[in-house]
């Protein structure tokens, strides 16, 4: 690709935007027929093919379906999967586009609507949206299926527990550290970057987009009280950016912002964390993977939450990627013979 530059709308490209949305569910409501209550693609397809179809001095101007469709195809892309709107400009002029921040992915709804109006393909959003869809699918980052969590306990500290973890073949590392200052923060994760590297093995920061940024981790998590995913994307770019969800709306909410995998927990009990939300136990996790499943969220989930080797068949057989350990690492007496038999049991 050549050269070319993207911005987010100003604010007359906004006030365009809000006009052409009011002008597409126009249109979706009368040529589809239906009041719009959920946008679909199928709406939209039906809105364009009987929109083509009525007799030509009855039919809108070519320029408002491709307005109005566009947009309205645009913001589904945003709404549903985690797109945003850009302005783009290459040689060949602006267009208004929308953009996977995490994937890189740009596309163009109004153009799109625009060459089928030429083509008379009427009915393409369908195939469209699920070629962007596996192209998400395919693009998406390789996520280890166990992540050890540090935690310090009397007599080991955060680098000590880190090198530890290393030293018994753990792949991912999450710093987690809780209740120090940003400054005490941004040393250990420098210093545990190191640590990691010497073992090349990846470093994600839980909590934190600056200390993350500043050290170039691997990864950043954050729950449901920290920066939102889509915020800490501008910050850190495009990292493996983890989310925490605790119930099925969590899932939901974390599927439009950009995750890259989610901690879904927890799992049983665990004193490791405090404030900790109930339990979802294996019933729970079938209940959520189900659902993921039937709306096509197609995002791996790490089970989190007092995890042992014993339950880590069940769990996987929920149809969860991997699991995230703390306490089961930390404390276990002979670390490479935990970690081995974990590592065997989640096939990484
Ligand atoms: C892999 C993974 N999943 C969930 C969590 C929990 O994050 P959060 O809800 O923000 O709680 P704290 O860890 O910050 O106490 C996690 N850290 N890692
Ligand atoms: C951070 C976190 N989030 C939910 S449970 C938990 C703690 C996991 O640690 P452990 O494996 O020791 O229960
Ligand atoms: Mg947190």
């Amino acid at each position: 690709m050549g050269q070319y530059e993207e911005k987010t709308l100003n604010k007359k490209e906004l006030a365009w935007k809000k006009d052409a949305l009011e002008l597409g569910e126009g249109l979706i409501e009368k040529y589809s027929g239906k009041e719009i209550a959920t946008l679909t693609i199928s709406l939209l397809d039906d809105a364009f093919e009987n929109a083509m179809q009525t007799t030509w001095w009855k039919r809108p101007r070519k320029f408002m379906i491709a307005t109005g469709l566009g947009y309205a195809l645009g913001q589904y892309l945003v709404d549903q999967l985690g797109f945003e709107w850009i302005a783009y400009k290459d040689y060949q002029g602006k267009d208004i586009a929308v953009k996977h921040q995490a994937s890189g992915i740009i596309s163009f709804p109004i153009s799109a609507i625009r060459k089928r109006l030429k083509t008379k393909e009427y009915r393409f959003m369908e195939d469209y949206v699920q070629v962007l869809k596996k192209e998400l699918t395919m693009i998406k980052k390789e996520i280890p299926r166990l992540h050890y969590v540090s935690q310090s306990k009397v007599g080991l500290t955060h680098l000590e527990a880190i090198k530890e973890a290393c030293q018994a073949g753990c792949k991912w590392v999450q710093l987690r550290m809780k209740e120090v200052t940003f400054q005490e923060y941004l040393d250990t994760a420098m210093a545990a970057k190191t640590i990691c590297q010497n073992y090349q093995v990846k470093l994600t920061i839980n909590d934190n987009a600056a200390v993350a940024k500043a050290v170039q981790a691997d990864g950043l998590h954050l729950g449901k009280e920290d920066m939102s995913p889509l915020e800490a994307r501008k910050i850190v770019g495009d990292i493996i950016i983890g989310g925490t969800a605790n119930t099925w709306e969590d899932v939901q909410r974390l599927s439009k912002e950009q995750v890259d995998y989610i901690g879904l927990g927890p799992f049983r009990y665990t004193t490791t964390k405090k404030k900790i939300s109930p339990v979802l136990g294996i019933d729970g996790y079938t209940r959520i993977i189900d659902q993921m499943k039937a709306q096509e969220i197609d995002i791996p989930v790490l089970a989190i939450g007092g995890i042992n080797p014993s339950d880590i068949k069940a769990i996987l057989s929920t149809g969860v990627w991997g699991i995230a350990a703390s306490g089961l690492i930390t404390n276990a007496k002979d670390k490479q013979k935990t970690c081995t038999e974990i590592m065997q049991q989640l096939k990484d």
